[in-house]
């Protein structure tokens, strides 16, 4: 059993609070969208694909639980609400992504006028529900299509992979994008050994990623940030596979922070680099990675573990929670619920990828 980030069932929303993991395992319920906001905000729950999930789930409860006047009454406050989860945290698409969907299905239930105050408010739900098992079938294909690929890329034998941050059923509704290919691996018992990064400041790979591989007996290391490059000269890596939180239109890649230098080195040592996110990642709309908005992130989550100090007092800091790395760098291909794609391809391809169900 795959541990599970968010518990849902219609008028209930638990999530795993994330930042008590993995000394404590403690599910917290959300009950309405300030408080999936705050949740999100403060990385209770992270990780675009479930960020996405929780805050339209949160949504869902405030709406089952809430009386409507009239359909523009309705309209208005679901676009109130979702623009204000929007704004939790900048950087990952998928969140506003959901958003623009939510937007879109409401003015198209209202505009069917067979349809009366309750039967679009509960279509809604419904959508916003159907987001958690569609979560979960596209890890499952991303799994699949990137075990296939890096396979057919070394023979079929085993290998051995370096991942950065957390990517896995914590980040999503299940299964994991880019720890969805490595759970694939597994499953075909293809993977040799798999490296954690620690992931600072957050520690996502120590607490999180390292959590999820011992729950599934899966062989890992986990090494830290700083190790990266002497882990590919060490070893044989075939290859480094990330998550995302935005591929621009020219396949520049927003991830967690540190993904850009393990890029570059996974260049310099010629380990071809992966990438791994559900369309729902994709952003056409931003031309290439300078314009996308990079949180920065309170400077205590660097000057602080578990509420202990451990920088100098008074030392100023810069906490950028994602970097970008540029196309050029994506060695190996973006791995999507539809196939494995060159950045140069995906963006031949990405109109089409977007249009399909
Ligand atoms: C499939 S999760 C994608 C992405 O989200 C994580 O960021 P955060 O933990 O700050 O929400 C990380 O960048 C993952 O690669």
């Amino acid at each position: 059993m795959t541990l599970q980030a968010i518990r849902y069932q219609r008028g209930s929303l638990e999530i795993l609070d994330q930042l008590l993991l993995p000394e404590i395992s403690k599910y917290i319920s959300i009950n309405n969208t300030d408080e999936g906001w705050r949740a999100i905000k403060s990385m209770q729950v992270r990780g675009a694909p479930a960020i996405a999930i929780v805050g339209c789930l949160s949504l869902a409860i405030e709406l089952t639980n809430k009386e409507f006047q009239s359909t523009q009454e309705l309209k208005d406050f679901v676009v109130e609400k979702l623009d204000y989860l929007v704004s939790a945290r900048p950087t990952a698409v998928n969140i506003a992504d959901a958003a623009d969907k939510g937007k879109s299905m409401i003015q198209k239930l209202i505009d069917d006028e067979k349809l009366e105050l309750d039967e679009i408010k509960l279509k809604l739900v419904q959508e916003f529900e159907a987001m958690l098992q569609a979560d979960i079938d596209v890890n499952k294909r991303i799994g699949q299509h990137g075990a296939d690929y890096i396979l057919g890329e070394n023979n079929d034998q085993p290998v051995k992979v370096i991942t950065h941050c957390n990517t896995g059923s914590l980040a999503t509704a299940g299964y994991g994008t880019a720890l969805g290919v490595i759970r694939s691996l597994h499953e075909q018992n293809k993977l040799e050994h798999v490296y954690c990064t620690e992931t600072r400041p957050y520690n996502q790979g120590a607490r999180l990623t390292a959590y999820e591989l011992v729950h599934e007996k899966i062989e890992a290391s986990l090494i830290c940030d700083n190790m990266a490059a002497a882990c590919m000269s060490s070893n044989k890596i075939h290859a480094v596979i990330v998550g995302a939180d935005r591929v621009v239109a020219n396949g520049d890649t927003a991830n967690k922070i540190g993904t850009y230098q393990l890029a570059i080195v996974a260049k310099y040592h010629g380990v071809p680099f992966y990438v791994a996110c559900p369309k729902t990642t994709f952003d056409p709309h931003i031309k290439s990675g300078k314009d996308i908005h990079i949180e920065i992130r309170p400077q205590d989550e660097m000057t602080t573990l578990k509420g202990i100090r451990i920088a100098a007092p008074n030392i100023r800091c810069w906490n950028p929670a994602f970097d970008v790395t540029p196309a050029e760098l994506i060695t190996g291909g973006i791995i999507t619920e539809f196939g494995v794609f060159k950045p140069q391809e995906l963006q031949k391809q990405i109109s089409k990828i977007l249009g399909s169900g």
